[in-house]
């Protein structure tokens, strides 16, 4: 740890501890100075951070940890394309996707852009004769993403007049997982999107196989000739046995976790429109400007960042959850789970130095109001602190009596207020079973509403809030190598390679799996 580095903790421990009400109360413009509105073509979201512990003197010292970990370098570095994944040697291009970055890199998302675009518009024209259902096959980052986008969007689309297609997301090798697809699909017109950066990953070669082989048996004469291939490594798709000519190509150095933005999106597209998957990168895109342009703390995923590594470093708290208030989102914490643990889930620094404290909390969550009834008992009076992020919009996805969206509304911010007043609700008003500790931090993000631009912002907005924390800790949040040793061992297990410990020996013999 740098000097500068060691002197910015210290300021940031040493600052002075108050609680949200004291916050609250020292300054009348602390709304002004900590919520802030961010917008993009036909909308924007309100980015409300005014119920955690930062202030002034926090948020100074956080600028400080920044300014000592070159944070503008850092992020100069990642937005121009150089290889800022140093541990495996690349740059970390998703935003060229939305067209910030090195040239030649926006160029060629461009142009492979256009290849998808072209594909979509065949399909949806008919031009490969009558597709009504995809099965995208991926697993990780090649089906997070799109299955998120699809499941926000694709309430809104019109899929009944038969020009969009119905997609289905499969991503575990559990066979019901494929089968439950196939139910749901005519083999005479469902296409099948094999979606794998490297093209090797096991869960999805076996399902995209049992895939070809159900389209065989239901008769199709060329099984292969209804499969796409979304990859990094097109010879490999080709050698598999697909057509050049739907190999959807995207660049190496777009990260598995950040790949929806390329050709891993083109479920998106052909579920619920081009223009949706265009509009998507658009709001992703004004995200990216005000983070490349923006300093200190009015840097919104920066300020993000900062109160994470305040709960984290600081507080001690070991999980973070978020709670989106629109079943439009309900898949964005499993979504933000693999971006947020995969990218900062680390124990060394860039420099293969040990952390010098706590990296990335555990992230989960649920929809509201759902968990009032589940989990927040835990939120409210349990013994642990978890900031929590909530995420509405103003307008309602559904069309029924507004009283349903005004009541989830209503809930979200009641229960951001309850957890910061805290209070006790016996009568007398000193029953310790009724008391409620307060203080508890959340942050709001309250979109206009969840369409295509607002989805694209707010993932964007989770990239770059996880990219600044991984910079305020000094880490490469591009590589992943904690998923690499189980999946050595269950290649051992399966080619009866492995010596293993007598507990996972007994397993395997249990079900008949011993070598
Ligand atoms: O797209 P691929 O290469 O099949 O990888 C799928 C996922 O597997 C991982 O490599 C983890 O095992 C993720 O990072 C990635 O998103």
């Amino acid at each position: 740890m740098s000097d500068a580095v060691r002197d910015a903790w210290q300021a940031i421990e040493a600052s002075p501890r108050r609680t949200l009400a004291q916050l609250f109360a020292a300054d009348a413009d602390r709304v002004g100075k900590l919520s802030a509105r961010l917008d993009w073509d036909d909308g924007g979201a309100i980015f409300d951070w005014s119920k955690t512990h930062l202030d002034d003197d926090l948020l100074a010292a956080f600028e400080e940890l920044a300014a000592a970990r070159d944070f503008a370098g850092r992020r100069s570095a990642l937005l121009s394309g150089e290889t800022v994944n140093t541990t495996e040697g690349r740059a970390a291009e998703h935003t060229a996707q939305r067209g910030i970055g090195a040239r030649d890199s926006v160029e060629e998302a461009a142009q492979l852009h256009h290849r998808m675009h072209l594909l979509v518009d065949a399909i949806h024209r008919g031009a490969l004769g009558e597709v009504r259902h995809l099965i995208h096959i991926g697993i990780g980052g090649s089906a997070l993403g799109p299955k998120l986008a699809i499941d926000a969007l694709a309430r809104d689309s019109d899929g009944g007049d038969g020009a969009l297609v119905d997609v289905h997301v499969v991503s575990n090798i559990d066979g019901l997982a494929l089968e439950q697809a196939f139910a749901a699909c005519d083999p005479a017109t469902t296409m099948i999107a094999v979606a794998s950066k490297t093209f090797t990953t096991i869960e999805t070669m076996t399902n995209a196989a049992s895939a070809i082989e159900w389209l065989r048996q239901a008769g199709v004469n060329d099984p292969y000739g209804r499969v796409v291939a979304l990859t990094a490594a097109p010879d490999k798709a080709v050698e598999w046995g697909i057509d050049e000519t739907r190999v959807l190509p995207f660049s190496e150095s777009v990260g598995g976790r950040y790949s929806l933005w390329s050709s891993i999106g083109f479920p998106i597209a052909l579920g619920v429109g081009w223009e949706a998957f265009d509009t998507m990168l658009a709001g992703a895109h004004a995200v990216d400007v005000h983070f490349r342009d923006t300093d200190g703390r009015a840097n919104l995923p920066l300020r993000a960042a900062f109160a994470d590594q305040f709960y984290t470093r600081v507080r001690g708290c070991q999980t973070r959850a978020v709670f989106a208030y629109d079943e439009r989102l309900a898949l964005l914490p499993f979504y933000l789970q693999q971006l947020e643990m995969e990218s900062n889930g680390k124990r060394v620094t860039a420099n293969g130095d040990p952390v010098d404290g706590p990296t990335a909390p555990i992230t989960w969550g649920g929809v509201g109001t759902d968990g009032q009834h589940a989990v927040f008992q835990l939120l409210h009076q349990g013994t642990i602190e978890v900031p929590v992020d909530f995420i509405a919009s103003v307008a309602p996805g559904d069309v029924l009596d507004p009283a349903h969206h005004q009541i989830l509304l209503t809930n979200c911010f009641a229960q951001g207020a309850a957890l910061m007043a805290g209070g006790n609700m016996a009568a007398d008003g000193k029953d310790p079973a009724r008391a409620f500790p307060g203080d508890r931090p959340s942050a709001t993000i309250l979109l206009d509403d969840v369409d295509a631009a607002a989805l694209g912002a707010l993932i964007a907005f989770h990239e770059h809030r996880t990219f600044a924390n991984a910079v305020l800790m000094g880490i490469n949040p591009f590589d992943q190598f904690g998923v690499e040793l189980g999946k050595k061992m269950a290649r051992d297990i399966e080619t009866g390679g492995g010596d293993f410990d007598p507990s996972t020996e007994a397993l395997l013999e249990a079900a008949g799996l011993s070598a």
